[in-house]
């Protein structure tokens, strides 16, 4: 089942928090709104569970159209950055929720959530309640509760921002696994572009209410279309065609840009950069930090600075002289 939105916008007021709002989820898609705080991605999500109505713009689930249909009938399992759980009922009786409104019977009910806390990997927990439980277990649970009534499509909002790093790394792989396993189409809010990449089939990355780019995480790192994708999605250097024609020839040779290349820059990420020892090299290390495995350095080349990632064992100091040689077979061209 898959859905289709069309020209959906939407206003607060004057503000244009969604503008012209066009995109297709596949039956099995892991798809993640990306993009800094504010850019609307909260408001989409509200939008497709039909918390929050469109102004303009179709909806399409499965060929059916949403824009009437109130939000419990559309059957999505929403999962909140708060855990959201009753405070006064306990792991089993959260979890069975939505299905003792919907009057299944005690022992289909008891036999589906004995069945989700093993999906959750939190199997002894099932008459614990909530203030007894760590984050991540709070988060599984609320993840176990919209699975329960076995949604149609599954909706996350920064589910996993209220957790410390490591719980949130390790869920962020059980949600996958479960995504992979269950194949319900899903949906999930980040500002982490990392948590975006990881997770992703489809990454969308919206800026300022429109969708810049929506692709693949290969395809958002390695041809950004923007240069606020090409920011936002990784580090980059955007080099105007002027700096790159003196300082890179033979990359402007491999990779010519597009017709008007005033509104272009070329995209090169740092690790697309080598350094050579040349005591006359045209560039300097400006800094140096060691990133463990690599090295992150910033170079200034040619009244600009650039970064350039290399293996640590390789790296070079604060105040050596190099000579930088861009991969002429890395490069894209940004709009400007
Ligand atoms: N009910 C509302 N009334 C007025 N403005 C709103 C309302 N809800 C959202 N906005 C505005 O719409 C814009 C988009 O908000 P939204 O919550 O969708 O952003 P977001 O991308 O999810 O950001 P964050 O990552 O911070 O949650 C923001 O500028 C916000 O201030």
């Amino acid at each position: 089942m898959s859905l289709e939105l069309s020209h959906v916008r939407k206003s607060f007021d004057s503000f244009q928090a969604l503008k012209d709002i066009n995109l297709s989820v596949g039956p099995h898609d892991f798809v993640c709104l990306l993009g800094p705080s504010g850019c609307g991605k909260t408001t989409l999500l509200r939008i497709i569970a039909g918390l929050l109505q469109a102004d303009e713009g179709e909806i399409l689930f499965a060929g059916q159209d949403l824009s009437q249909m109130p939000p419990r009938s559309r059957n999505f399992g929403i999962v909140f950055q708060s855990y959201s759980l009753f405070p006064n009922m306990t792991v089993r009786e959260n979890i069975g929720y939505g299905l003792r409104i919907r009057r299944e019977p005690a022992d289909r009910i008891a036999a589906r959530v004995d069945e989700l806390l093993h999906l959750i990997r939190i199997p002894d927990m099932a008459e614990r309640f909530p203030w007894q439980l760590s984050g991540g277990q709070q988060q599984r649970v609320a993840i176990a509760r919209a699975l329960a009534v076995n949604p149609r499509l599954i909706l996350l909002d920064e589910p996993l921002s209220a957790l410390d790093a490591r719980v949130r790394n390790e869920m962020r792989h059980e949600i996958r696994e479960v995504q992979r396993r269950l194949k319900i189409p899903t949906i999930m809010v980040t500002h982490d572009q990392e948590e975006a990449l990881m997770l992703a089939d489809t990454i969308v990355c919206m800026n300022n209410g429109v969708i810049e780019q929506v692709g693949s995480p290969q395809a958002l790192y390695h041809a950004p279309k923007t240069r606020f994708v090409a920011d936002f999605i990784g580090l980059s250097n955007l080099l105007p065609p002027d700096w790159v024609r003196p300082h890179a020839p033979e990359v402007l040779e491999a990779n010519p840009p597009p017709a008007d290349a005033s509104d272009w820059l070329l995209c090169v990420r740092p690790e697309h950069i080598r350094l050579e020892a040349d005591a006359d090299g045209p560039a300097i290390v400006r800094s140096a930090t060691f990133l463990g495995n690599l090295c992150r350095m910033t170079l200034h080349w040619g009244g600009m600075d650039l970064q350039v990632e290399q293996h640590a064992a390789s790296a070079y100091h604060e105040g050596d002289r190099v000579r930088p040689v861009i991969n002429p077979a890395h490069g894209c061209w940004v709009a400007a």
